[in-house]
């Protein structure tokens, strides 16, 4: 059998019996076109390797075999590996890896190596967690080429805000602080089996060129304080923070504003001094 011959994924579905658990946050995409749709996010594939999380009965992981993907992909429901199994067994000899594992416990560059894609309809419940552990990275360029990801459409408006919205945060400075990020279309709920509570959308998010003079612990301590109490002044949420106030004022920055006011350029020269002392 090969890739095009396969199944609908419904019938892959039912046959191995995954119904979706919401403790893993199974919602499972079946739309080959919506799925094609996906696996165009991050340009051409061919002979390109691409890291997925949770692959489940292989929709995804489908379209971008098709697309010329090599794909390593780690799933934690061991009910998907049969159907894993057939899908490896189609497309053909090492080009899909699957790794029966948690992904918060994988070290992505040891498994996949440098210069991978990530392409991936995260579980919602470690999609924030994820997202921020490939953005946090200590060493920088990261060993991803690019991410695309399904997240909440609400973590994903996160993701793109902009100062003085309440969607702007902590994970908008550090998505854009090291990335270049855009929302790549919205996915409507009942793309999805089950279908979860709230729309969704695509985010691709490519790597800035960072210099290496901001510590990303500095910035994320110090968007940790001053998005922890966004109300107060930062005269207030920084006052236990050492040197925070300081820094403040050799950037210039008025100590009466708000964290949300701050742009991600402000945000870190005060974390760039802060890593210098
Ligand atoms: C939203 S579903 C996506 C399934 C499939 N990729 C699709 O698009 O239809 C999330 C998948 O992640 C898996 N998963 C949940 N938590 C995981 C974890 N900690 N590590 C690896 N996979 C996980 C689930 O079992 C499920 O297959």
């Amino acid at each position: 059998m090969c890739l095009s011959d396969l199944p609908p994924l419904r019938d892959v579905i039912a046959r191995h019996g995954l119904s979706a658990k919401k403790s893993l946050g199974q919602n499972f995409l079946t739309d080959g076109n919506l799925l094609d749709r996906i696996a165009r996010v991050p340009g051409p594939l061919e002979g390109r390797t691409v890291y997925e999380v949770g692959p489940g009965p292989g929709g995804l992981t489908r379209a971008l075999l098709k697309a010329g993907a090599n794909v390593i992909a780690v799933e934690r429901d061991s009910r998907a590996l049969p159907a894993l199994a057939e899908l490896a067994a189609a497309a053909g000899e090492g080009r899909l890896r699957v790794v029966d594992a948690d992904a918060l416990g994988i070290d992505e560059e040891e498994l996949v190596g440098r210069g991978a894609h990530v392409v991936s309809n995260l579980p919602y419940n470690i999609g924030t967690a994820l997202l921020t552990r490939w953005l946090a990275s200590p060493v920088w360029p990261p060993w991803w080429a690019s991410l695309t990801l399904m997240l909440q459409k609400e973590v994903a408006e996160r993701v793109v805000a902009r100062p003085d919205t309440s969607a702007y945060g902590r994970l908008a400075v550090l998505c854009q602080w090291r990335s270049s990020a855009r929302i790549a279309f919205e996915v409507n709920r009942n793309a999805f089996v089950p279908p979860p509570k709230v729309t969704s959308a695509v985010v691709h998010l490519t790597p800035g060129d960072m210099p290496p003079d901001v510590d990303v612990k500095q910035l994320e301590r110090l968007t940790a304080a001053a998005f922890g109490q966004r109300r107060k002044m930062l005269r207030a949420s920084l006052k236990a923070m050492p040197g925070a106030l300081a820094a403040l004022e050799s950037c210039g920055i008025d100590s009466a504003r708000r964290a949300e006011t701050l742009s991600v350029a402000e945000f870190t020269s005060v974390a760039r001094l802060l890593s210098a002392k």
